[in-house]
C-alpha cells in the first residue's frame, strides 16, 4: 500500500552509479547530483511485457523507493518503442499458471508505480499502445518523442481494459474522449496526444525528454516531501481502494476473458498481422 517516505531535500554530489537489477531486462541509473533514478526497459525489440521483463520493473521500482531517490523516470533502450505492452505470446494458447503470475505481476507494477510517493515521469521515446500507455500514465508526467502513437487499443485484441488500469487514463483525459478512445481502441499520435493533454511534452530526442522529466521533477525541490507525497496519495487512495478490493477477482477475470475460443482467436489473428506487417516491410 502507499506509504510516503521522507526524502533528504540535500542535494547530492558525486557521479552516476547504477543500482543492481534483478536481471538484464531493466536498469537503473541514478544521477547523485540530482538524486533522480531512470529506470530503463531493455527487452528487445519492443519490450514486450511477459512474466520476467514484469517482474524486473516490479523490483527496480521497489530498489529505487528504498533507497529514497528523487524521483523516478522509466524509459526504453528500443529505439522506437517505449513499450509494446503485455508479450502477445503470453495470452495466446497460454499456460494458465503463468498467465495467471503475468497477470498478477502487470497488477503489481501498476500498483507500484502509480502508489509510489515520489515523483514519476516518463520519457516515452516511441510507440506506448496497451501496458505501455499503462506504464506511463501511471507516472505524473509524460514526454513524448515525435511521430509515435500511445493508447488503450485493448479492444482491438477483443480484450477489457479493467477499471484501475484505466484509471491512470482517467486522471488525465476527460471522460468522454477517454471512454471514445477506449472503444475507439484509439493510439494518438504524438501531437494528437498533447493536444488532447494524455501527454505534457514533446521532446525531440530521448536524451531530451529524459532532460524535460528530469525539469519535472527538480520543480518539486522546494516542495516539503511528505505534504507532496500526502498530497500525491490523496488524489490516488481510491483508485488504489478500488483496486486492493477487485484484484482477486480481476485476475479470474482476465483469465475466463482471454481463454474463450473466440479471444484466442482474435489473438492469434493479431499475431499473424503483425507477422504480415514484418514480413510487408522487408
Ligand atoms: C480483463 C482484462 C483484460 C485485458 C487487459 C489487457 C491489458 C493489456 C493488454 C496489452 O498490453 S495487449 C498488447 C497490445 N499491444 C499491441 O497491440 C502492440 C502491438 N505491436 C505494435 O503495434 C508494433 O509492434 C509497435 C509496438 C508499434 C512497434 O512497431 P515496429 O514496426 O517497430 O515493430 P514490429 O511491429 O515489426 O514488431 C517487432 C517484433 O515485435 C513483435 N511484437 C510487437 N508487439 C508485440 C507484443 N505486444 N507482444 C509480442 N510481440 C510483439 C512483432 O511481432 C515483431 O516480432 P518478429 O520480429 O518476431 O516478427
Amino acid at each position: 500500500m502507499f506509504s510516503p517516505r521522507v526524502v533528504s531535500l540535500v542535494p547530492r554530489t558525486g557521479p552516476r552509479r547504477f543500482m543492481s537489477t534483478a536481471s538484464k531486462l531493466t536498469t537503473v541509473e541514478v544521477n547523485d547530483k540530482t538524486g533522480i533514478a531512470t529506470l530503463t526497459m531493455c527487452r528487445p525489440p519492443v519490450n514486450g511485457q511477459n512474466l520476467e521483463l514484469l517482474l524486473d520493473i516490479k523490483s527496480s521500482i521497489k530498489e529505487i523507493e528504498n533507497d529514497s531517490s528523487r524521483g523516478l523516470i522509466i524509459t526504453s533502450a528500443s529505439p522506437k518503442v517505449f513499450c509494446a505492452g503485455l508479450d502477445i505470446l503470453e495470452m495466446h494458447k497460454p499456460d494458465q499458471q503463468r498467465l495467471r503470475a503475468v497477470w498478477t505481476e502487470l497488477q503489481n507494477v501498476w500498483c507500484a508505480l502509480y502508489g509510489i510517493s515520489m515523483p514519476t515521469a516518463a520519457a516515452i521515446n516511441g510507440h506506448a499502445p496497451a501496458g505501455g500507455c499503462l506504464l506511463a500514465t501511471a507516472c505524473e508526467y509524460r514526454v513524448m518523442v515525435p511521430d509515435c502513437r500511445i493508447g488503450l487499443n485493448e479492444t482491438q485484441l477483443g480484450i477489457i481494459a479493467p477499471k484501475w488500469l484505466v484509471s491512470g487514463f482517467l486522471n488525465i483525459l476527460p471522460k468522454r474522449v477517454a471512454e471514445r478512445a477506449l472503444t475507439q481502441s484509439r493510439l494518438f499520435t504524438t501531437d494528437e496526444a498533447l493536444q488532447e493533454g494524455l501527454i505534457d511534452e514533446i521532446a525531440n530526442s530521448k536524451e531530451e525528454a529524459v532532460e524535460k522529466c528530469a525539469a519535472f521533477i527538480g520543480t518539486f525541490s522546494k516542495v516539503n516531501p511528505v505534504a507532496r507525497a500526502l498530497t500525491k496519495l490523496q488524489f490516488r487512495a481510491e483508485n488504489l481502494r478500488q483496486f486492493h478490493k477487485e484484484r482477486e477477482q480481476d485476475v479470474e477475470n482476465f483469465l475466463s476473458l482471454v481463454n474463450r475460443p473466440e479471444v484466442q482467436k482474435g489473438i492469434g489473428a493479431y499475431l499473424e498481422g503483425l507477422k504480415k506487417k514484418k514480413a510487408n516491410k522487408q
